[in-house]
């Protein structure tokens, strides 16, 4: 779970992008990283079930989705965090993570968007904290709805990856994050992604027909598929190393120029 850099001399470079947790000093956090760990051991097994179900309810057998996946001991699943998270922890105990200010709170040129249009790469498993709203979804005619929070609920993101080997049965989720309104308060919430093995092509499987009909042709998107393409066309950590760099451009000059 405390994956050390793998990468070594002639390794493909987006070995790189996977290294330790930075863990922030226990003595101003107790049990932080006891906590965090016992979360995201329970969140890998739970996410893998889920992903039984998925291709369970796909008419294939129940592990078709794992060859995708590393093995259970070895899968290395992220959560995200913001770096005032270590703040909040102090006074709000465990449950915080990714911390959206309201829109007063923002610099003005900085816009009210906390995350712009996008699709998640695979399973992303999202708790929303507290019940200030911001998180939207777009439906398949392309409006904008508000997801809000529900006790004791996860949202379920599909991602990209999903919908390339299911054949466009799942359609992943396009979504965004606004800030909150002025004057609510700031919006929480803890993002679990579920990683793809780096080293496997993705590949479609073998849906039934009669399921494949289902897929929708019809469907609207404000964000674009390309990391999809990428992730047909090379192994995942290829992809996903190249995703990186052109949505973070200013990093990828600075430290992969020969890829760009
Ligand atoms: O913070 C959220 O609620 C969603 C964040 C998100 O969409 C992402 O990190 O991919
Ligand atoms: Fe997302």
């Amino acid at each position: 779970m405390d994956s050390p850099c793998r990468w070594k001399e002639g390794d493909p470079l987006y070995r790189k992008l996977k290294g330790p947790n930075q863990w922030p000093d226990e003595k101003y956090i107790p049990e932080f990283k006891r906590t965090l760990q016992t979360f995201i051991k329970e969140m890998t097994e739970f996410s893998r079930e889920f992903v039984h179900l998925i291709s369970l309810s796909l008419e294939l057998p129940y592990d078709a989705l794992d060859q995708f996946l590393d093995p259970p001991d070895q899968q290395m699943n992220r959560l995200k965090a913001k770096r005032d998270i270590y703040i909040l922890l102090l006074h709000h105990l465990f449950n915080n993570f990714v911390k959206y200010p309201p829109q007063d709170a923002l610099d003005p040129e900085d816009g009210i968007q906390g995350v712009g249009p996008h699709k998640d790469p695979w399973l992303t498993f999202l708790l929303q904290v507290n019940d200030s709203l911001g998180l939207q979804v777009q439906n398949h005619s392309g409006d904008w709805i508000n997801v809000p929070s529900i006790d004791n609920t996860f949202v379920v993101n599909i991602g990209t990856g999903l919908e390339g080997v299911t054949g466009g049965v799942t359609v992943a989720t396009t979504h965004r994050v606004l800030n909150p309104s002025p004057g609510s308060n700031p919006r929480i919430s803890i993002p679990f992604f579920q990683m793809l093995s780096d080293e496997v092509v993705l590949k479609q499987l073998d849906v039934p027909e009669e399921i494949k009909k289902m897929a929708r042709k019809d469907v609207v998107s404000d964000a674009d598929s390309t990391a999809y393409r990428e992730f047909l066309s090379k192994n995942v950590g290829e992809g996903v190393l190249r995703n990186r760099i052109t949505s973070h451009r200013d990093v990828g000059e600075r430290h992969y120029p020969e890829l760009l």
